[in-house]
């Protein structure tokens, strides 16, 4: 008989270590978690209570934290760790993993410096793999808690991404395929953006209206990057685009949004983030996905606000005053 499938999940943080919860109902998983103590307490006490509280995991799932033991077992890699670790920690373990492993990432944020997206990092430290994603919109913390969602396998190659659904698709989680790389991955990073500026609208409680307005040109100016970037737009009508927008941008659990709404009640970013204690991707990502907006010659008015608020250069009633100020043209001109 032909030995299962072994997945492993580097990063035991609240997805990294739903993601794997769900795997290991399905296959032999392992997760990674570089905290000794995370990783006993989730192998011996089935829990992970700094990031998933009481929830409990599967009796099968393994832990570990030594990280090229975990490696070296994969024969599928999951990558969820936040966008500013992946490539020191994929580093450590190159020689680790198996040339023809497929590596699926989590991460919905971009590499600051390089504006790599978290596949291209993958490309770039573990060339000739097949890689690609998971997204959608998933809450990790629902999914924890058994509710039913769906997310999207998002690989080039058709026959990687349709053997990859069945290791994480449960009866209340549905995989779907996608083989727009570019759109799926954008999609994820992008809403992130939008999420603070949503965060921000709530703290200072300007209405259902204006929230409605923020999502819908938040989707036009994701669009319009991702299409600039040579993705197709019908990817950003999906899961992994609007989907993901409305579940971050409306979700008190949201990390992005709950970030926005603090720094509307007056705490500076660093004060927001270090509340929060859990990564809030479109903090670091909201400039350099301005940089990449200037590159492509794309208007995205939202992000620059939230880019302003976030590099402390403006304040959130400001940056709703500066939206004000933006003259409204074409509402179909996307492109
Ligand atoms: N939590 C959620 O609902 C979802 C999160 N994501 C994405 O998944 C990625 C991971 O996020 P979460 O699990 O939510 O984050 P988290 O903040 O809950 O946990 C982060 C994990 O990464 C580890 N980590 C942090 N810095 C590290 C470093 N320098 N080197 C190695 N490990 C490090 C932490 O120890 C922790 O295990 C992010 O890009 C996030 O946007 C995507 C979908 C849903
Ligand atoms: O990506 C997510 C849901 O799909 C999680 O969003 P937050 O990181 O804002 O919590």
């Amino acid at each position: 008989m032909a030995r299962a499938v072994r997945v492993v999940v580097l990063g035991s943080g609240s997805w990294g270590t739903t993601i794997a919860s769900l795997a290991a109902r399905n296959t032999p998983t392992t997760l990674w978690a570089r905290n000794d103590d995370i990783a006993r307490e989730i192998d011996t006490e089935h829990r992970n209570r700094r990031y998933l509280g009481e929830r409990p995991l599967p009796q099968g799932l393994r832990a570990t934290s030594d990280l090229e033991e975990a490696a070296r077992e994969a024969d599928v890699l999951v990558i969820g760790v936040p966008s500013h670790a992946v490539r020191k920690t994929l580093e450590q373990v190159v020689d680790e993993i198996r040339a023809w492993v497929p590596v699926v990432s989590l991460v919905k944020g971009l590499e600051t410096g390089t504006r790599l997206r978290p596949t291209e990092v993958i490309a770039e430290c573990l060339p000739g793999h097949p890689v690609g994603l998971l997204a959608g919109p998933n809450i990790a913390g629902e999914i924890a808690d058994g509710m039913a969602a769906a997310s999207v396998v998002a690989m080039q190659d058709e026959a990687v991404s349709a053997a990859l659904q069945p290791l994480f698709a449960t009866s209340l989680f549905r995989v779907y395929r996608n083989t727009d790389v570019l759109g799926c991955e954008l999609g994820g990073i992008l809403k992130n953006i939008v999420a603070i500026a949503a965060g921000m609208a709530e703290g200072l409680s300007v209405g259902d209206n204006t929230r409605a307005m923020v999502l819908a040109r938040g989707l036009a100016e994701m669009t319009r990057l991702g299409e600039a970037m040579g993705a197709d737009p019908r990817t950003f009508a999906g899961l992994t685009g609007m989907g993901d927008l409305i579940a971050t941008c409306t979700s008190p659990s949201s990390r992005n949004r709950r970030v926005g709404e603090a720094l509307a009640r007056g705490l500076s970013i660093d004060e927001a983030v270090e509340a929060l204690g859990q990564v809030a991707e479109g903090v670091k990502t909201a400039p350099t996905v301005m940089e990449l907006a200037r590159e492509y010659g794309v208007e995205m008015p939202i992000a620059a606000e939230v880019a302003a608020v976030v590099t402390g250069k403006s304040t959130p009633t400001d940056a709703y005053r500066g939206l004000r100020r933006v003259t409204p043209g074409d509402e179909r001109d996307i492109v």
